[in-house]
């Protein structure tokens, strides 16, 4: 079935789509993917939206902007049958039980005249667990794919995704069933507090390709404070709203624009370090997907902090920027044929979930 994934994450930049050619299990094959960015007026018609519930002010607005993007962007692909549309991540709180991806679903559908699988979160938080990270088991058929091209040993290997957040994937593509061959979680910030000081400091949207970071030096006590939380040594499940460690921005406050950024960056790298103490065995390879392997100060601390080859995703014949989209592909596939999209090992919800809302094509 080709199915077209699409998903905008917690940078806010745009909407990405994938096409894939999947039943669920096996990716069969990868097809052309598509961006559409926000402009200007409708990213901060977002932002102003970040951390609200349904209901509250700006958010049918942001919700509206959601479905309206994500048309326009599908409309380049008449070739899709379905679609698996994650949404606008605003607020997230599995604690609470709750978590909110703007943009329904069954407006898409009637937008697109495509079958629509969307929410794939809030069955797993209403069972318990922690909504996210959902790309695990994806990972883990892809870590299946390279190993069968001949990409990739047939050895437990760690994805690792360089968003907003960080979240990283320990798989053995030996075990065929993702319920017991994945361990899963957040690691920490990944790129979002770098991408607060770039815009506080210098107007900039990030710091392109690190090489700001690159020219400073990282002030090891604030990173050895940042680690203290208790997050870091918490075993898994667990997931994290993008503004979690805000602590991070006052913490450089008094450090020139380059120390500062290099913290940044290699409290990011710590983050993912103290994440790989907490896996069942130490991983060949840590591959890594998302924008920040275009970050070469980001790659260089994650290879130093982590003592283990840390290569972008290409390596294993994948496209770093589409593995988000591609998973909304996979699991909205999963979705229709009734397989679990998280499990115990991922989100951590008491049994295998399979979360997602099905919206028939209206004509
Ligand atoms: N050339 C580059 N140099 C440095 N950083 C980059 C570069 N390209 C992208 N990034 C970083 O990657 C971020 C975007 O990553 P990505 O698109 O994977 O995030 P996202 O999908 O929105 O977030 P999440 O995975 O948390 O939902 C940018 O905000 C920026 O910080
Ligand atoms: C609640 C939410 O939208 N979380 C995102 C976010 O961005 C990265 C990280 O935090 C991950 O937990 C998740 O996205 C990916 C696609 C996931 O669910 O695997």
């Amino acid at each position: 079935m080709l199915v077209l994934g699409m998903m905008s994450g917690t940078s806010l930049d745009g909407v990405d789509a994938a096409l894939l050619d999947t039943d669920g299990e096996a990716i069969f094959g990868f097809g052309r993917t598509g961006y559409r960015p926000y402009a200007a007026e409708e990213a901060e018609v977002l932002h102003a939206a970040l951390g609200r519930w349904p209901g509250a002010p700006g958010v049918a607005e942001a919700a509206a902007l959601s479905v309206r993007a994500h048309a326009e962007l599908a409309a380049d692909f008449p070739e899709a049958e379905v679609i698996g549309y994650h949404g606008q991540t605003l607020a997230h709180d599995p604690g609470a039980g709750r978590t909110h991806q703007a943009g329904q679903g069954w407006q898409l559908a009637r937008a697109t005249g495509r079958r629509v699988v969307w929410d794939f979160r809030t069955e797993d938080v209403r069972q318990g667990g922690e909504g996210a990270p959902l790309a695990p088991f994806f990972h883990h058929a892809l870590a299946r794919w390279a190993v069968g091209q001949g990409r990739l040993e047939a050895a437990p290997v760690v994805f690792l995704n360089l968003g907003g957040v960080g979240n990283l994937t320990w798989c053995d593509p030996r075990d065929p069933d993702p319920l017991t061959a994945c361990v899963a979680f957040d690691t920490g910030p990944a790129n979002a507090p770098l991408n607060d000081l770039m815009r506080a400091r210098r107007g900039a949207a990030r710091d392109e390709g690190g090489a700001l970071a690159a020219q400073g030096t990282p002030r090891e006590s604030v990173i050895a404070d940042f680690l203290r939380h208790p997050y870091f040594t918490r075993r898994a499940p667990k997931s994290l709203d993008r503004d979690a460690f805000a602590a991070l921005g006052p913490a450089v406050a008094q450090m020139d624009d380059a120390d500062a950024a290099a913290t940044l960056t290699h409290a990011a790298a710590a983050a993912v370090a103290a994440g790989l103490r907490l896996l069942p065995s130490r991983p060949a390879v840590v591959l890594a997907c998302g924008g920040g392997r275009r970050n070469g100060a980001m790659m260089e601390a994650l290879a130093a902090r982590c003592g283990l080859p840390v290569r972008p995703v290409e390596e294993a014949g994948l496209d770093g920027d589409m593995i988000e989209a591609q998973a909304f592909a996979w699991l909205a596939a999963r979705v229709l044929r009734g397989l679990p999209t998280s499990g115990p090992g991922t989100t951590g919800g008491p049994a295998a979930v399979c979360g997602g809302r099905i919206s028939p094509a209206f004509r």
